[in-house]
């Protein structure tokens, strides 16, 4: 079973510091919401954003987005052989259970985030995905993998293929890829550090070269 992990993910309600902000007001007014319950994208919060530390990388649901549309539509998903989770800048992990279908539309997704950060769970009753304040070193604890392998840019350089290989050869390894759009990662985490290419990749380019090489060894 792989463990894969989308840590530092920029996901995250409009934080306290901002809600009073005209983009952030004006955004939840159109929506029907209240500015404390809005998820914050960069897309509509670009003013805001400059007020927050850290400003230019906050604000990225879209990349978890495609990181779970990619991971949980995977050959290696329907073959019971991955668990998806992910973790928050804010130190929350969400556990998505294997046949969860995350909705294409981008809108739909946003909601759904909103909903599980207002609820805890959601929907209610089936509980396809869990929120938990968790930092990624307590998660890491909790899974007990046999290696853990942080995506890396700077890390030591491998093939697609042979990572996969790798993988394959495990029990139960952990990846992690950071979901966020620049820099390094805020978490300390314990792993090898694994670059795939001689260049930085997004996020989900990342998650698809990781599924795929390691189903072409265990399937
Ligand atoms: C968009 S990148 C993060 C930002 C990147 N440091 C930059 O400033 O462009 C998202 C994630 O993809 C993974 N990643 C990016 N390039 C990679 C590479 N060449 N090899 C392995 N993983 C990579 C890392 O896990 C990284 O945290």
């Amino acid at each position: 079973m792989l463990h894969l992990v989308i840590a530092d993910s920029e996901l995250e309600l409009a934080p306290k510091s901002i809600v009073d902000h005209p983009a952030i007001v004006n955004y939840a007014k159109r929506r029907n919401k209240k500015p404390e319950e809005v998820l914050l994208d960069s897309t509509y919060h670009h003013s805001a954003l400059k007020k927050l530390e850290d400003g230019e990388r906050r604000g990225r649901p879209d990349i978890v987005h495609v990181c779970l549309l990619n991971a949980l539509e995977s050959i290696a998903n329907k073959e019971g052989k991955l668990r998806v989770y992910v973790h928050t800048r804010n130190d929350e992990v969400i556990y998505i259970k294997p046949e969860t279908r995350i909705p294409r539309n981008y809108n739909r997704f946003v909601g759904l985030m909103e909903s599980l950060f207002k609820n805890g769970v959601v929907p209610e009753g089936l509980e396809l995905l869990r929120m938990e304040e968790k930092s990624l070193a307590e998660l890491i604890d909790e899974i007990k993998p046999d290696g853990v392998f942080v995506m890396h840019e700077n890390g030591e350089s491998m093939k697609p293929q042979e990572f996969g290989k790798v993988l394959a050869g495990l029990q139960s390894p952990l990846v992690v890829v950071g979901g966020f759009p620049h820099g390094d990662f805020r978490s300390e985490i314990p792993g090898k550090k694994i670059s795939l290419y001689k260049a930085p990749l997004m996020a989900w380019t990342v998650v698809n070269e990781i599924i795929i090489n390691f189903e072409h060894w265990v399937l």
